[in-house]
């Protein structure tokens, strides 16, 4: 029998994910290595680069990707980034994990479908990684199972600590909210079709220019409606939690059961702090199964048309967000080839 070599990937990005995806790889991973990094910021990749041996450092994606032994990608870098990335990983051939958002709005991200349909096969996966969580999986099961009926609701909360200063009304559509996007069309298994954005009253604890909390509504193509908490800024925790409401039943998932402790007249547990603790397990499953797939041939986790329908999904939600409407979602249709 002969062994299977070793899957080299390029890591383009090493800020918190590329450099947590780095980490995972090397520590967690099996059938993979790192074999080459690339950041802008040279002493970064370098830096992480030192301590992975055979793995060469760069500042270009090319020249990561051209890099000996690499045979597959991981892109980690800014979202703006990414469209450039994807289409010289398909160039090359070589499957891809792309960090979400596959692009920063749907043109971009139907120029990579384009680009993968012409090479004949699916390359790309896209870093939704709530798909990989054990409760997620759980409650997808019990819905698509059909045992409380119909899925009529579906109540999200996502609450972060904090967020740089930087963040905008924009981001918590574009970086935040999408993951929303991407959990309602794969637990509902349907599209959304359209977005309301209802702003509450502004918590005085949010940075200049963002509006904290809101709350986004989507429409399915079926007649369910999703709400959606996001609250940037809770400063107290990490929390994505989400409650289906169905003909017979509901469900509810995320609530942090994790162990209590009683002690001096108390009881509680703890909150994690960011999404690496909380989803820790989920991106351990997702790159795993990724490795799994680059090296037998097909990507089964969430597709380029996943990308492109949450890229078309927030085009909807920044324009109902800026204009205080109900806005329809425009997208194209679903091509056989991600069937
Ligand atoms: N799945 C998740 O839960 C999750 C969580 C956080 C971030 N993300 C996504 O991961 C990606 C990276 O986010 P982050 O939080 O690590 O950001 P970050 O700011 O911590 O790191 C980004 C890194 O990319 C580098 N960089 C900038 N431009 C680049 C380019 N053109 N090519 C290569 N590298 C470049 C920066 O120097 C930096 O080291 C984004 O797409 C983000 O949306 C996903
Ligand atoms: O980029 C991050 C990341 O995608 C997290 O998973 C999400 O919870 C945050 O809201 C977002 O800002």
């Amino acid at each position: 029998m002969t062994q299977q070599a070793s899957l080299g990937v390029a890591v383009l990005g090493t800020g918190m994910m590329g450099a947590d995806h780095v980490r995972r790889i090397d520590e967690v991973i099996s059938g993979a290595h790192v074999a080459a990094v690339m950041d802008i910021d040279a002493d970064r990749a370098h830096k992480l680069a030192g301590g992975l041996p055979g793995c060469t450092a760069h500042t270009e994606p090319s020249a990561a990707l051209a890099a000996p032994g690499v045979g597959a990608v991981l892109i980690a870098s800014p979202g703006p980034a990414h469209e450039a990335a994807l289409v010289e990983a398909l160039e090359r051939d070589l499957p891809v994990l792309c960090e979400k958002p596959l692009t920063p709005d749907p043109d971009s991200a139907l120029r990579v479908l384009e680009t993968e349909q012409k090479l004949g096969r699916r390359r790309i996966q896209v870093g939704f990684m709530r798909r990989f969580d054990s409760e997620f999986t759980q409650l997808r099961q019990l819905l698509a199972g059909g045992t409380l009926g119909r899925t009529l609701l579906l109540h999200c909360r996502h609450r972060n600590v904090r967020v740089h200063d930087y963040f905008t009304n924009e981001m918590l559509i574009n970086d935040s909210v999408v993951h929303e996007m991407d959990t309602a069309r794969w637990l509902l298994d349907e599209e959304i079709t359209a977005v309301t954005v209802v702003r509450p009253r502004r918590s005085s604890l949010a940075p200049e220019g963002l509006d904290d909390p809101q709350v986004v509504l989507f429409e399915t193509a079926g007649g369910a409606v999703v709400t959606v908490e996001m609250f940037a800024t809770s400063g107290f925790g990490y929390q994505v939690q989400a409650e289906a409401v169905c003909e017979r039943g509901t469900a509810r998932i995320g609530e942090g059961h994790g162990m209590l402790v009683n002690s001096g007249a108390r009881w509680g547990g703890e909150i994690p702090q960011d999404f690496l603790a909380r989803f820790t397990d989920a991106y351990d499953r997702e790159v795993q199964q990724w490795v799994t797939a680059a090296r037998g041939g097909v990507p089964t986790g969430p597709s380029a048309w996943d990308g492109y329908a949450a890229a078309a999904v927030c085009a909807a939600g920044v324009e109902a967000q800026a204009t205080g409407r109900r806005t329809e979602v425009e997208m194209i249709e679903r091509p056989g080839f991600y069937a």
